[in-house]
């Protein structure tokens, strides 16, 4: 504190407190930015240790209007989400929160503590949906585990860490939503290696040269209609046979304004890969890319258009192979893996189906993939 300061007038020459400086003079104010360091977001690669619980403090509420913004735009258009008659039918009291807008909810608000720093989303697995229903108004409470970490050997400046979240009735303490998700996060200090990613797990998968190359079997069959004998019965055609249960949905969703930066947003995701244009300008996409959860969710959609979708089970080998960026077309291809009578919702209007979704843009390019465990609906329902 100066003398002149004491007595309550301020020092013209302080430079702490002067105040005629031109802050919006276009020189000045480049100079300040230069001065100024940047208060950052996110966490580094070395920030994460295996065993630390982090709790995500922004939460949610899971409203009716989050719910019909995503099932609306992303085409989930099941009836039973919008009309609380067809609810009713169905078992629910009222329409209840979808189950893709609660996963991309839950993981929407831990990307600023686990992801924000940027990398980039690889997959994820044991997807679950432990309480059947989710009511809207559901405050959402979010807490991830640091799995594993481990160095990335094709990108010496990432590693790569895998959490397990879960997404908890923030009033009841219930278990709404659980998954194990694995990313690729930037270090703070590049790695020095010797080029053989001995820090790395050098385990990994095969390389491109030793994949097989995939034969294709000669029969796609299509199934007749969309209920689950209708499933069972085009996976009866292609027994013993060298064929396959496979098809395309016809839908396609461009991906927009709304769903690449909006749909993100509404879930508290704040990866700045979704609506910071300026700082996409020099990443490896050119720009902004879509929410690994919009671009599933949509997919998924167009197959549930194609089917009579009962509830959702859970996703297995979940993983994101490219991006999608604003103007590129989202469809969707789908394998039945396997049917089965046995359901966990104990209806005995509903059986369940294992299915294989590949989302593709408009170039025939896989952006996603995973194993989906659905119950859907029998056709005298
Ligand atoms: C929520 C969110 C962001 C956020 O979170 O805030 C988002 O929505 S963002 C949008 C959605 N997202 C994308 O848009 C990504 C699109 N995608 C790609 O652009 C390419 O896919 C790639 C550049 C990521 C990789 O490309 P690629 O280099 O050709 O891929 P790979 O060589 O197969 O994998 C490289 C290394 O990741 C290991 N690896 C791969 N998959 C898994 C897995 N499932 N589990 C454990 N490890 C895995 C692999 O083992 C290898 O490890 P090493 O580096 O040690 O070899």
């Amino acid at each position: 504190m100066t003398d002149a300061d004491a007595d309550g007038s301020r020092d013209e020459n302080d430079p702490s407190t002067r105040n005629d400086l031109e802050w919006t003079d276009p020189n000045t104010f480049t100079s300040a930015l230069e001065r100024a360091d940047t208060r950052e977001k996110g966490h580094y690669f070395e920030d994460f240790a295996e065993g630390d619980v982090i709790q995500h403090d922004p939460g949610l509420r899971l409203t009716r209007w989050g719910n019909e913004l995503w099932t609306s735009q992303t085409l989930n258009h099941d009836p039973a989400y919008w009309r609380a008659d067809v609810a009713r039918d169905r078992g629910f009291d009222e329409p209840p929160i979808h189950p893709d807008y609660l996963l991309a909810a839950t993981l929407g608000c831990t990307v600023e503590d686990l992801s924000e720093k940027g990398g980039y989303f690889l997959g994820r697995t044991n997807v679950r949906f432990p309480a059947d229903v989710v009511a809207p108004g559901t405050d959402l409470r979010v807490e991830s585990e640091v799995l594993t970490t481990k160095g990335s050997n094709s990108r010496p400046d990432y590693g790569i860490v895998t959490w397990a979240t879960r997404g908890y009735d923030a009033g009841t303490g219930k278990t709404l939503c659980a998954y194990e998700r694995t990313n690729m996060i930037p270090r703070r200090e590049r790695l020095e290696t010797d080029g053989s990613g001995a820090e790395a797990d050098g385990g990994g998968r095969p390389s491109d040269t030793e994949r097989p190359a995939s034969a294709l079997p000669e029969t796609f069959v299509t199934p007749a209609g969309d209920a689950f004998e209708d499933f069972e019965a085009a996976l009866e055609t292609a027994e013993n046979r060298d064929a396959v249960v496979a098809y395309r949905h016809e839908r396609g969703r461009t991906m927009d304004d709304v769903t690449v930066a909006t749909l993100p947003l509404a879930t508290l995701n704040t990866a700045k890969q979704h609506h910071n244009t300026d700082a996409m300008a020099d990443a490896p996409s050119g720009g902004i890319v879509a929410y690994g959860d919009v671009t599933r969710s949509t997919a998924l959609g167009h197959a549930r258009s194609d089917e009579r979708t009962h509830r959702e089970v859970g996703f297995e080998d979940e993983r994101f192979h490219a991006f999608v960026t604003p103007g590129d077309t989202v469809y969707c291809f789908t394998r039945v893996l396997e049917t089965s009578r046995e359901t966990t919702t104990v209806n005995e209007r509903a059986g369940t189906v294992r299915f294989q979704h590949v989302a593709f843009n408009q170039r025939d390019e896989p952006v996603y993939s995973g194993i989906r465990t659905a119950e859907i609906l029998t056709r005298d329902d």
